[in-house]
């Protein structure tokens, strides 16, 4: 029940936006929530209005749920700046209104101020210091002089103040965890967005040189604890050259795609592959013979050979690769040492006619 609460409240703090990563996403998001509660507590004070018969303090309610209507959709159609200015204006005439000629000083409903406070940290940028600090310090003053007024509340009995206290407690407590867990969560979803980014290779969709060597590090150090064989494979595609020197260099990053596309789909899920640089990829075999990498590889070359490459003129670019392999060994104490020993495997490859593997076994060359 708690999540489909959630995943309802990020529906809602969601309408009209993209699942984006543009920066202002996260300040558009308290923006929309510091609306939604704005026509929500307007909603309320209209009830409490209508019930107590004030007429005038109902139309004002109602008014102010109008403007907040305004201003949500604002931020909807992508006035972000006025739906961000408009929120703490609207925020501030609120709080002052109801605290001064309402419900009094002494209900604490001023302690609203904080929120204002905490909405200019988090949704205004660097560039828009002027406002925040602006926001900031009417806020203050307004609340010193709520706090220096001392009003009393003009229509609510004591009991009606101390519901009033404890309504603020609880307002101010769901407005900072909803906030806070609107920064978090945006935060984590950036962060991970950001690493995809920076463990991707953006032509591929593979592993980039990063995460595919950081890989190599964790499977060979898990094979020397577990004292388990594990073999690492350098692809080549032959004569790519050729092929961008022929078909032009779009048409080398099309065939770089694919390729790569049916290399991922052939590997056992065991296996990492990644993009060592240029037309060069790196396949990692853990818990692996030479002879099961063998099979592994072999089907990749097949695969390979198989695919059929069209260029947008229909003409069809053949493509093969060589692979050179190598597995751990016990004199072996650097991952090194196995690519550069499939590296030589690759050389191999390629010296005897290309389109083939060459699995590297004598560490003594
Ligand atoms: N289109 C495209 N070409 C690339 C990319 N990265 C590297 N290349 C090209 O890949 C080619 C690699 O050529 P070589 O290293 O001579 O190798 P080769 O022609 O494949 O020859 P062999 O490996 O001996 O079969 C170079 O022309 C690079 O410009 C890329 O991202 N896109």
């Amino acid at each position: 029940m708690f999540l489909s609460i959630k995943k309802t409240i990020d529906k809602l703090l969601n309408i009209g936006f993209e699942d984006e990563f543009g920066n202002d996403l996260n300040q558009k998001h308290v923006v929309n929530f510091s609306y939604m509660m704005f026509c929500a507590s307007c909603l309320l004070m209209l009830v409490v209005f209508s019930i107590r018969h004030m007429p005038l303090a109902a139309i004002f309610s109602l008014i102010g749920m109008f403007i907040g209507l305004v201003g949500l959709r604002y931020n909807y159609i992508g006035h972000f700046s006025r739906a961000q200015l408009l929120m703490p204006v609207l925020k501030i005439s609120q709080v002052s209104i109801l605290s001064l000629f309402y419900f009094g000083t002494d209900s604490g409903f001023h302690w609203f101020f904080v929120s204002v406070i905490a909405y200019s940290f988090v949704v205004f940028r660097a560039d828009q210091r002027f406002s925040k600090y602006w926001i900031v310090c009417i806020s203050i003053v307004l609340f010193f002089v709520c706090e220096l007024l001392g009003t009393r509340g003009v229509y609510l009995t004591s009991f009606e103040q101390r519901a009033v206290i404890i309504f603020v407690f609880l307002g101010l407590s769901f407005n900072f965890a909803i906030v806070i867990n609107l920064v978090m969560s945006r935060l984590k979803s950036v962060n991970s967005h950001l690493r995809t980014l920076a463990e991707r290779d953006e032509l591929t969709g593979l592993s980039n040189r990063r995460k595919v060597l950081a890989d190599a590090v964790n499977i060979f150090a898990d094979a020397v604890i577990n004292r388990e064989s594990c073999v690492f494979s350098i692809v080549d595609l032959d004569h790519f050259k050729k092929i961008n020197d022929t078909f032009g260099h779009e048409a080398g990053d099309l065939v770089l795609a694919k390729v790569s596309a049916i290399m991922a789909s052939v590997i056992r899920p065991q296996d990492e592959i990644g993009r060592y640089g240029g037309e060069e990829f790196i396949v990692i075999m853990p818990s692996t013979s030479l002879q099961e990498a063998e099979v592994v590889m072999e089907h990749m070359r097949q695969s390979v050979e198989d695919l059929l490459i069209e260029t947008e003129h229909g003409i069809v670019i053949p493509v093969t690769i060589s692979v050179g392999l190598a597995s751990i060994a016990p004199s072996v104490s650097r991952y090194e040492e196995i690519l550069a020993q499939a590296d030589k495997g690759l050389y191999t490859a390629k010296r005897n006619g290309r389109n083939r593997l060459s699995v590297q076994t004598d560490y003594q060359d």
